[in-house]
Parts: C-alpha cells; structure tokens; sequence
C-alpha cells in the first residue's frame, strides 16, 4: 500500500535517479492499454475520456497503444489548459499523429451516446483531485454510471479519494481499476477489480531517501503554520562542543527556537560562541539524578528534546538519562553515550536512536557489512526496541521496526568528530516539525550527509563538523525541482 503523499516523493525520487515522470507515464499508458486488450476485443469501440492532469496523460499514451481498436481520445477542456508539459506533449503526439481524438469544453457539449462506446477508459482524474467533481467531469460521471457499458479506471475511479475511497460528490463507478506500482489505500472497499501496474520505479526511488523525501517537509509548513517547534538539547559535561553543534544544527534544520541544558561551565562557554543559543544551566560538571525533575519540566515546553550529545558515561549521568526517559512521554533523540540506557528502560517516550555501528552493538543489535543484511537487522532490532533507529555508517540506515530507509548522502571526510552531534540536532529539530519519526530521521540523515558532501567541496577531508550547520538550508532544499 503507498498513500498519494508518498507516491509523490518516490515519483521525484525516480526522476532524480534518472527515470522521469514522462517515462513513467508512457509505462502507465501501456499498462492500460494492456488492460482494455483484457475486456474488448480489437475493432471495439474504446472511449477515453481524458482529464487535463498527468491521468489523462495516461490515456493519451494508451491510445497510442490502441491502433487495432477503434478508438477515440475526448480531452475535457481545451488543450491550452492542460495541466501539465507531459500531458500537453502526449496530446500534442496524438493530435500531430491525426489519431482519432476531439477536445468538450463544458458539460453540454458531451453526450455518451454520440460515441456507442463498447468499453470506456476514465482518465478524468487521479490522485490529483481535491473536492467535489466539477463540470463537465461530473456529467461525464453521471453519463458512465447511468450506462450499460464496462468502464476502466485509471489509477483510481475519479473523484474518489486515493487514501481514503471517499468522495465527496458523484465519483466513477468503476468496473476494473489499473492502479500504478503499488496498491492505494482507499482502493480496498471499492467494487471494483484492482490491479497493480509495475511502471519501472525503481526499488531504489523508495529506499534511498532522496529530494523527493523533502516533500514532507513543505506539507509539514502548510499544516504548522509557521510554527516549526521548539528544540531542547541536554547534552554537555565532558565535551562542550557537542550540545552547541547539536543546537545550531536545530536552528539550521528550521527550529523555531533552541535551547541548550548543560552544566554551569559548559553554559558558560557555549553562551561566548555567539547570541543564538538559549542556555539553561544547571549546577555541577555533569548531569546527575537530581537535575531530572526541573529537566522533565523543561522538556514539557518544547516539541523535541535531543539527549546526548556530550553528556559522557558517568555513571550518575546514565541514572539521570534512565530516570528521565522512565518519566518522559514525549519525543526524544537519544544519541552517544546516553544510548546504552534505553534497551534497559520502560518508557512511554517515542525515541529516534542514532547509533554508530559500535553504539549499536553496545545496545545489543547485531550490525553487517552489507547494508542490505544490515538493514534487516536494524528492522528487526528496532521493532523488538519499539523505537526507531537511525544507524550511522556509509549507508545510513534508518527503520521504525516496519519500514526501512537507507541514506546514502556523505562522504569519508566526516568521520570527523562532531558530525553525529550535527546529524542529532537536524534530526531533532525534524521531528519536531515532521510526523513520522521514520520521516523525519531519514531526512535527517540525507540532510546531514548532503551538507557534508557540500562542505566536502570546499574543504575534502579536512571538512570539519563546524562546516555543516550552515550547510543544512540548502540541503533541505530540493533544487531540482
Ligand atoms: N508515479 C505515478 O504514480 C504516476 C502517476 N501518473 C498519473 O498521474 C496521476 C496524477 O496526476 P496529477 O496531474 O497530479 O493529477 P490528476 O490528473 O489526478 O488531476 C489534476 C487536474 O485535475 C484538476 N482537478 C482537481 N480536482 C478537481 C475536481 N474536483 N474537479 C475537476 N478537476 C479537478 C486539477 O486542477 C488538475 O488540473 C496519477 O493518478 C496517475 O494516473 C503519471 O502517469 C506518472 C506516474
Ligand atoms: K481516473
């Protein structure tokens, strides 16, 4: 099953991988056409009756498919505002190739009857709907079901919702439905026949995070409304740099606000790094047990806390990071040192671990050399830990016990130090503004290898953790589209 949402950042995932939409569409176009060959016999009367997005598309190509039919392509709408170029460039073939094709502008113009149709293909909409059908769709709508004739769906029968099966006016009562690449969640309670087309997506457009992933990222905005959450980092103690990476790293990756609780000396320093950083200290050179409660108050006002980063091993510091998450029900990132407590812990907190390979092995998973054997076992684990996993190598693996997602964004110069501090604040600062914990960390890890391979053309090797900050924005953006 794959919601529209997701079809879409795969669709760009593919064409980033060098499979464009328009090479796909000509598979979906073939699919159909291979479908009508299944319900009409050749000479048949075929309709396909076409809609101005990437669905009619569709149809437009399968009546290329169709030359020992007698078929006929009707466009609702004029060709000047058809929605998309593939679509335009698809009718514009059938139009220059003088294939028997004809434009209905509004409702009154289109009478079934006209085209003694014996199978009709409905290509009017697809997952692009929203709303009710508007005209002339409607009518064509209410004229396919008031019929006697067998009608193919593309993708989804129009005006029903992909994700839902709802409709929220008159919607094609379809006989067949050939869906593409995989099976839609709102297809399941429909009376119609279901079959899945492959279309040649690549398995690789929906395992590797890529730019089309960054899609969750604009539908985050649309429903927060500008607020893209608040990010608390409790990090600090032996290592100073860490929390202030992991912080700025936030900001960088779209925090609204981020603040840092460390221990007095380390709040000391980090506030001399510069105004951005909102520091709340607490007494003492580590985190210990009596920090937890004004901690757990602290973490109530904030969307997502990153723990780890710099805390150290300490044996009072890990009591306080198990004594916390034992309270906490909220939404963490636990990373470096802090993450040997969580298989221990019974916690209702939904955590993002992000382990090294050696970290992982610690927290008794099991690691490969292979990425693919390796995945499996980060599945497996993280469905035994309830929590997700964010597993740090050359190929970043990320799983919710469920799903896999593998980022292979980055580069051998950042084994430096502080990357995984970096990588700890984005995916904070992600969660809080993203959904899907799965989501959010696999976007997290291509951002942060992304940022890297940007830093890496200036600096090589010698790229320091310090470069990537600034270096996020632009890997959250997708310039390719
Ligand atoms: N990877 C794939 O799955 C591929 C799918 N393909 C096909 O593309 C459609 C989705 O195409 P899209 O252009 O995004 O949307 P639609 O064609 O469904 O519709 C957009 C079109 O419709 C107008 N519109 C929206 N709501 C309504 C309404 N209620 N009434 C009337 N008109 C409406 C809107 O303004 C747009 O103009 C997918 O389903 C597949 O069939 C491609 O083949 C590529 C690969
Ligand atoms: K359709």
């Amino acid at each position: 099953m794959i919601t529209s949402e997701r079809m879409a950042m795969v669709d760009r995932n593919a064409a980033a991988l060098g499979v464009p939409r328009k090479q796909l569409m000509e598979s979906s176009g073939n699919a159909v056409a291979r479908a009508v060959r299944e319900h009409a016999d050749p000479g048949d009367r075929v309709l396909l009756v076409c809609g101005r997005g990437n669905n009619g598309g569709d149809a437009m190509v399968a009546a290329r498919f169709l030359a020992d039919y007698d078929a006929h392509a009707v466009l609702l709408g004029r060709p000047e505002t058809i929605a998309t170029d593939i679509a335009r460039e698809n009718w514009d073939a059938l139009d220059a190739s003088e294939l028997p094709a004809d434009t209905v502008a509004d409702s009154r113009a289109f009478a079934l009857d006209d085209y003694a149709p014996d199978l009709v293909v409905d290509a009017m909409l697809g997952t692009g709907v929203t709303g009710a059908l508007r005209e002339p769709e409607a009518t064509v709508a209410r004229q396919l079901n008031a019929a006697d004739v067998p009608v193919v769906s593309v993708d989804v029968p129009s005006g029903v919702d992909a994700d839902t099966g709802d409709s929220e006016g008159v919607a094609v009562d379809a006989d067949r439905v050939v869906t593409f690449h995989d099976d839609k969640p709102g297809l399941a309670d429909l009376d119609a026949a279901v079959t899945v087309a492959d279309i040649g997506v690549p398995e690789a457009a929906e395992t590797f995070v890529g730019p089309g992933d960054l899609r969750a990222l604009d539908r985050a905005s649309d429903s927060h409304k500008g607020d893209n959450g608040e990010v608390l980092v409790v990090g600090g103690g032996p290592y100073t740099g860490a929390p202030a990476l992991a912080g700025r790293a936030a900001l960088r990756a779209g925090a609204d606000l981020v603040r840092v609780a460390c221990p007095d000396p380390v709040a000391r320093e980090i506030q001399g790094y510069g105004p951005d950083l909102i520091v709340r200290p607490f007494p003492g050179e580590h985190l210990a047990p009596p920090h937890v409660e004004r901690l757990l108050d602290l973490a109530a006002g904030h969307d997502t806390v990153v723990f780890g980063p710099g805390l150290g091993s300490d044996g009072a510091t890990l009591d306080a990071v198990a004594d916390f998450l034992a309270a906490y029900d909220g939404r963490a990132v636990v990373d470096a040192d802090a993450l040997q407590v969580v298989p221990e812990v019974d916690t209702a907190a939904d955590l993002i671990c992000t382990p090294h390979q050696g970290e992982l092995r610690k927290m008794g998973g099991e690691t490969a050399s292979d990425w693919r054997d390796r995945a499996d076992r980060v599945r497996e684990f993280a469905a035994g830990l309830g929590h997700t996993l964010l597993v740090k190598g050359a190929y970043d693996v990320v799983s919710d016990g469920d799903a896999v997602r593998v980022g292979r964004t980055g580069n051998p110069g950042m084994t430096v130090g502080g990357t995984g501090d970096v990588l700890a604040g984005v995916t904070g600062a992600l969660a809080a503004q993203i959904d899907s914990p799965l989501q959010a960390a696999a976007l997290a890890a291509y951002a942060n290898g992304r940022a890297g391979d940007a830093a890496a053309e200036s600096f090589g090797d010698g790229l320091a953790a310090s470069d990537l900050p600034d270096r996020i924005p632009q890997a959250l953006r997708d310039e390719g589209e």
